[in-house]
């Protein structure tokens, strides 16, 4: 059985930092509050090439100095000249990585993937963005997280409106902070031709039912209130979506 705990969502001081959590900041708007939140329950911190705008625009110049990615990679078709001299000019390895083959989210995770091969360790990784915007990099998101539940455990996309992951195939437990989380929820059979479903702790739960893109799909599903965790039980890789509460 998994057991999955958003606790980075939750406001929090740095001692709330996992050390082997790497969050990768996507080229997509997100709120002051949410980016701290990430931020500060992370350890290592990474722009994908125009993500590193986004920071740098998010902060004020005394801020700057004090929020520094450990790396910015990518094409570098996006990141703007003030702000890669910025980030040049304090140290951060700007690297770039011409490959039109891969997106500059499969470039920050193999980055990611490089440094734990040297430490000897595993990270769970955030992205933030990754479920809003252009279309075709939304799906690249869901299909990309999808076939990385294949080699790794942990790998999360945030925005200011969702939380999603993959659920592979077996059973979950999902604990809810309903002040962070909610009211609506969803199960998206992507990537899979089918699925059979079981829940509970929702307000429509389901038992060994199928759902399939052709068939039932689960969304704009309820949490119950009083429910601390919500159980899942999969019979193929599906993703989970939970709304977000305004951070505040
Ligand atoms: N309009 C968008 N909608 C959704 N996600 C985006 C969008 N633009 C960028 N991203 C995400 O941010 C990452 C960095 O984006 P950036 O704008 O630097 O590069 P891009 O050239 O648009 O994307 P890529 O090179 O990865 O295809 C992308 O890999 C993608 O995950
Ligand atoms: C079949 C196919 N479709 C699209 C692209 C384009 N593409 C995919 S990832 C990427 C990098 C963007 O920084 C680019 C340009 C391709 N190479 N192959």
């Amino acid at each position: 059985m998994a057991s999955w705990n958003v606790e980075f969502l939750q406001p929090q001081d740095a001692s709330a930092i996992k050390p082997n959590r790497a969050l990768v900041i996507l080229n997509q708007p997100f709120s002051e509050g949410l980016f701290h939140r990430l931020w500060n329950s992370s350890k290592w911190h990474c722009c994908a090439d125009g993500g590193a705008n986004r920071l740098f625009d998010t902060l004020t110049p005394s801020q700057r100095p004090l929020f520094l990615p450990d790396f910015i990679k990518g094409d570098l078709d996006s990141i703007r000249n003030d702000v890669k001299e910025f980030y040049i000019s304090r140290g951060v390895p700007v690297v770039e990585d011409p490959d039109q083959d891969s997106t500059d989210l499969m470039k920050c995770v193999s980055a990611i993937r490089d440094k734990e091969v040297r430490e000897q360790a595993e990270y769970d990784i955030i992205l933030l963005g990754g479920l809003s915007g252009r279309l075709d990099q939304t799906v690249h998101t869901l299909s990309y997280l999808h076939k990385l539940r294949k080699t790794r455990k942990h790998v999360f996309a945030v925005t200011d409106d969702n939380v999603g992951w993959v659920l592979d195939t077996g059973e979950h437990t999902i604990h809810i902070d309903h002040s962070v989380l909610g009211p609506t929820c969803g199960l998206l059979p992507v990537g899979i031709a089918s699925t059979v479903l079981s829940t509970t702790g929702l307000r429509w739960n389901l038992t060994d039912h199928e759902s399939s893109f052709d068939g039932l799909v689960s969304t704009s599903n309820h949490f119950l209130p009083n429910e601390p965790s919500v159980w899942i039980k999969t019979s193929n890789a599906i993703w989970w979506t939970a709304e977000l509460r305004a951070c505040t």
